[in-house]
Order: structure tokens, then C-alpha cells, then sequence
């Protein structure tokens, strides 16, 4: 029986010759796929003392969201550059087809917040080391990381705190 899994389209040679997009628009436009999705997302983090989501622009928020409110968690968002309007800490990052900046809110949560990081993909893994330096630059305690697909080929949770939960729903 096809999984939410399936739901993840494969693009070729997107956004550059060379990559695999993994697509996941025809997963979020099904109502079960989407929601099985979360469920497999939220699992390893029912039960477990948290304040907030941190979600990385933008796919990350889709999924983020969806997090918070089924664990019923706060929500923040970590934004690429010049999109937030108050006191800014920013990160410069590469990652696997190019380079970006994130920005948090220097006030998004008390100090010593328990939050979970949220993404749709973990890739080479600069995008989530980035958002860990950020959250920690905040004064959050960063209690693990979420990401519904992992691409383990390309090494990325090698950027990724050795002592904290790294969760991913798939591994590709
Ligand atoms: O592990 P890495 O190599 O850092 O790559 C993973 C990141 O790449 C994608 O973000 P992208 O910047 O393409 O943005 P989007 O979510 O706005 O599409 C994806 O959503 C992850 O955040
Ligand atoms: N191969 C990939 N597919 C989807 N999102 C990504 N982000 C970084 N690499 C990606």
C-alpha cells in the first residue's frame, strides 16, 4: 500500500545539473499524505518537554506549523535575510545549491526555552547547523531537531550536535 513517502516526488536536475530535488508538494496537497506526514514527524517528540518550534524558512514552516499545533507547542520562525522587523541575530550559511543568510528575533523566546528545530529536508546539513547556532545565539535550548526527509548520502547530520536527537521520518 503507497505511504505518505510515495507522495514525494524525485525532480531531476533542480534547481542545478546534478540534483535530486526531493519535491514535496504532491505530499502537502493530500490530506492523508500530509497528515500522516506530520504524524511520523511528531512521533519521536510526543511526551517530551517543549516550549516551542523553531521553523526555517520556508518549507520548514509549512511543517513547523503543523508541529506546533499538534504538539502544541509556540511557533518561531527563523526567516532568510531582512524579513523580520525587530532586533535580529543572523547566520550566513551554504547550502546544498548555493549560500543564504537565517534571522531570529533576539527576543522569540524567554532564555533557556526548550525548542525543536523543524525542516522538510536535511541535505548537506548547513541550513540546520545554522539554525542551531541561531537558536543558541537567542538564549533557546535546543532540545533536538525534526526533519521529515533525510538525505543521508550527502553527510549532512555530520554539522549536526552529535549529543542531541536528530530525527528524520525518512532517510533516502
Ligand atoms: O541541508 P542543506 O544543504 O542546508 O539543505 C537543506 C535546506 O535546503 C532547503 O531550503 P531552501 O533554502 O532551498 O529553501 P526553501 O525552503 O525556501 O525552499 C530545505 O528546505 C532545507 O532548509
Ligand atoms: N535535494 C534537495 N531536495 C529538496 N530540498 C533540498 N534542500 C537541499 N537539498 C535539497
Amino acid at each position: 500500500m503507497p505511504g505518505w513517502q510515495d507522495l514525494i516526488r524525485d525532480v531531476r536536475d533542480f534547481p542545478r545539473p546534478g540534483v535530486v530535488f526531493k519535491d514535496i508538494t504532491p505530499l502537502l496537497a493530500d490530506a492523508d499524505g500530509f497528515n500522516a506526514a506530520i504524524d511520523a514527524l511528531a512521533a519521536p517528540w510526543r511526551g517530551v518537554a517543549l516550549d516551542a518550534v523553531f521553523a526555517i524558512e520556508s518549507r520548514g514552516f509549512i511543517l513547523g506549523a503543523a508541529m506546533s499545533r499538534v504538539l502544541g507547542l509556540g511557533f518561531v520562525p527563523i526567516r532568510k535575510a531582512g524579513k523580520l522587523p525587530a532586533t535580529i541575530h543572523a547566520q550566513d550559511y551554504a547550502l546544498e545549491y548555493g549560500s543564504d543568510r537565517l534571522e531570529i528575533h533576539a527576543d522569540a523566546v524567554e532564555p533557556g526555552a526548550r525548542v525543536l528545530i523543524v525542516d522538510d529536508v536535511l541535505a548537506t546539513g548547513g541550513t540546520l547547523q545554522a539554525a542551531l547556532a541561531l537558536a543558541r545565539r537567542q538564549g533557546a535550548q535546543v532540545v533536538g531537531a525534526a526533519v521529515l526527509v533525510e538525505l543521508a548520502a550527502l553527510g549532512g547530520r555530520a554539522h549536526w550536535d552529535p549529543t542531541l536527537p536528530l530525527e528524520a521520518a525518512l532517510v533516502c
